[in-house]
Formats: C-alpha cells, structure tokens, sequence
C-alpha cells in the first residue's frame, strides 16, 4: 500500500541523501578552468544521511545542528536551500536537521547528495515547481557530484560529471571500508602526477570489465593507509576506490559472501555493508509518496 503524505507529514518526514560510488573513474582531458573531464559510472548505495525541512516563519535557512568543522553558511544543504530561494524570489524559511551517517572526504558524495536532496525536496515543499533541468543546474553550480543525485538512476557521466545517460548495472552487495584519513578532492585533482590522457572508452568496454579509477596510485602514494585498506579488502574480492577516495569497496553476488568480508574486516576497519541500486532512494519515496499530487 503506497504511503501516501500530506503536505504536513511531508515536511516531518525524513527524505534519504544517498551515498554515491563510483565504479570506474577515467580522466580524460582538463577544461580551460582546470576542472578535469571524466568518464565515470554512478551507482547508488542505500546508505543513507537522512534530512528533514521544519518549516520556519522568518523566511530564514539555517541548520538545526552544524556539522562539526562545517560553518553553517558553508553547508552545502544552506548553500542549496539559499540558492533556490535566490532563484525563485521565494520568501519562505527552513531549518534543516541533518542526520549525517556517510562519512566526508570518504569519495561517497555525501555532502553534494545532501545538497541535491535540499534542491528536489524543498522545490516539491516549497510548490516552487522548478524543472529537473534547472534543478540539475542549479546542483551543478554547487559542485560537479551534485546533479547525479538530482538525476536519479545510476548513470554513465561524462563532462565533470554533469553529462549523464542512465545505465543499468547489477545490483549487487557492497561492503564500504573508511580508511581513517579525509582526502581533499582538490588536492588530488592538483597533484602532478594524475594520469589526465586516459583514453576514452565506450559503455560496452566498461561492462566487459574495464573499472580502472584512475585516481588510485595518486591517492595511495598520498595516503598510504588507502593502499592498505585495499590489500585488506582484496582478500575477499576485487577492491576499487571510489572518486578520489578515501573510501574502497567491493561488490559481492550475495549477502552472505559480503556480510562474511564485512563481518572480518569491520575490526580493524570503519566498515558499511549495503546494497547498490540503480534508483535512488531519494526518487523511490518521493515516488512513493506522490508527493506532487498533495500539494
Ligand atoms: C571525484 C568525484 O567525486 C567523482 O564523482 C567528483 O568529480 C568530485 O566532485 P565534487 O566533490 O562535487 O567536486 P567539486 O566540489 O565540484 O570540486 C572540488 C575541486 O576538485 C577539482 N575538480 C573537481 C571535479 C572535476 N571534474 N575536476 C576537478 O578538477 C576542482 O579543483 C574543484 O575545485
Ligand atoms: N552537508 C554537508 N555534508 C558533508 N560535507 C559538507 C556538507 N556541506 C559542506 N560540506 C563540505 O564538503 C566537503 C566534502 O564532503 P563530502 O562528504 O561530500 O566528501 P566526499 O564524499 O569526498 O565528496 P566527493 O566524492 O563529492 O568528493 C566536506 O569536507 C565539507 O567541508
């Protein structure tokens, strides 16, 4: 039976801001501004931070609580939210409470699903009625992982990630091990010795095998506790890196082979273990939800 919402239980619910893995990562050229162009495959994982929007009456956005080392005008869930107000004149107000379980600098996405989640959901809350298109710009200019979540299905990115087709890949078990170290995604787009000239490949290359993440030896040579979580992790099944890391992971065909890795590896190492699923969690209940019809 579908869950269907009021406008009311609407604003008290908690909308999911997924995590994000990338399953292959090449870099195939650099544009003028020095942002690099990639050939990227997005999956989502059912792991979650968890948002919800209280209405306030000031017009203001704030947060309920910061996040550690995160000043509350820099969140990018206030950055979203201010910018849709900005956008569209709208004078309404939100205090956001985010639950934030992916951890950052962990190459999941976190901070850019939670800024997507701010954009699709407060454009339904708000009746602001924002095209997916402008929403997807709008994301855009917020950082290049956000317009993915806005998207919704797992895709084939190219461009800094903003040219996005969707691809259906298996959805498979995942277990996630965060080496304790944050990687600074600048950092390693700036370092030297990137591989920048891979060459492009086409969706049939990819699912015949090819998931080179060409971030890898870079971000190990930085953080050589990356390299041992991946040692630790091939144990049990091929281990890739997602983004610019810090995270690895490996997909598994049951639960039990993952839950069996995830279960050895979850005492020396921060360890998720979660599905990947092609729909985002975001879109299963906002459809769920028919959220567009209450409003
Ligand atoms: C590595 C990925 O996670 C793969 O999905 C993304 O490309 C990174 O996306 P993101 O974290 O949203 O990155 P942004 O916040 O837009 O950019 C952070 C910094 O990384 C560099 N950057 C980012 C993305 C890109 N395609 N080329 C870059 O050179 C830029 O110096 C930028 O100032
Ligand atoms: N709501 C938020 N959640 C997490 N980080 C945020 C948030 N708002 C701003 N940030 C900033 O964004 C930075 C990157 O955080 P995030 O969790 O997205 O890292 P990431 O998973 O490595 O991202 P990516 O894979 O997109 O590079 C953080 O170090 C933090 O300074």
């Amino acid at each position: 039976m579908a869950e269907r919402l009021t406008k009311e239980s609407a604003w008290s619910g908690r909308w999911p801001a997924p995590a994000k893995l990338n399953l292959m990562l090449r870099i195939v050229g650099q544009r003028e501004d020095g942002y690099h162009l990639l050939q990227t495959v997005f999956q989502f994982v059912e792991f979650c931070d968890w948002l919800t929007f209280h209405p306030v009456d000031n017009g203001e956005v704030s947060l309920l609580k910061t996040i550690p080392g995160v000043a509350e005008s820099d969140d990018l869930t206030v950055r979203a939210a201010k910018l849709l107000k900005a956008e569209t004149g709208c004078s309404s107000g939100v205090c956001i409470e985010v639950e934030k379980n992916l951890p950052m600098g962990g190459g999941l996405g976190g901070g850019s699903s939670d800024a997507a989640t701010t954009l699709v959901v407060l454009n339904q809350l708000w009746g602001l009625n924002l095209p997916k298109e402008k929403l997807l710009t709008m994301g855009l200019s917020l950082g290049a992982d956000v317009p993915v979540f806005i998207y919704g299905h797992a895709s084939w990115g190219e461009g800094v990630g903003e040219k996005l087709s969707e691809i259906i890949v298996p959805e498979q078990w995942v277990v996630i091990l965060k080496p304790d170290c944050h990687v600074n995604t600048k950092e390693i787009f700036s370092a030297k010795d990137l591989t920048r000239n891979s060459k492009s490949i086409k969706m049939p290359d990819f699912i015949e095998g090819d998931r080179r993440n060409d971030c890898l030896e870079t971000v190990c040579r930085f953080y050589p506790i990356v390299d041992e979580a991946l040692k630790d992790m091939s144990e049990f099944a091929v281990a890739r890196l997602t983004g610019t890391g810090a995270c690895v992971f490996a997909q598994f065909d049951s639960y039990e082979d993952a839950s069996g890795a995830y279960q050895k590896l979850k005492g020396k190492w921060v360890s998720y273990l979660a599905k990947g699923v092609n729909r985002s969690p975001l879109f299963v209940k906002l459809d769920t939800a028919n959220l567009n019809l209450m409003i």
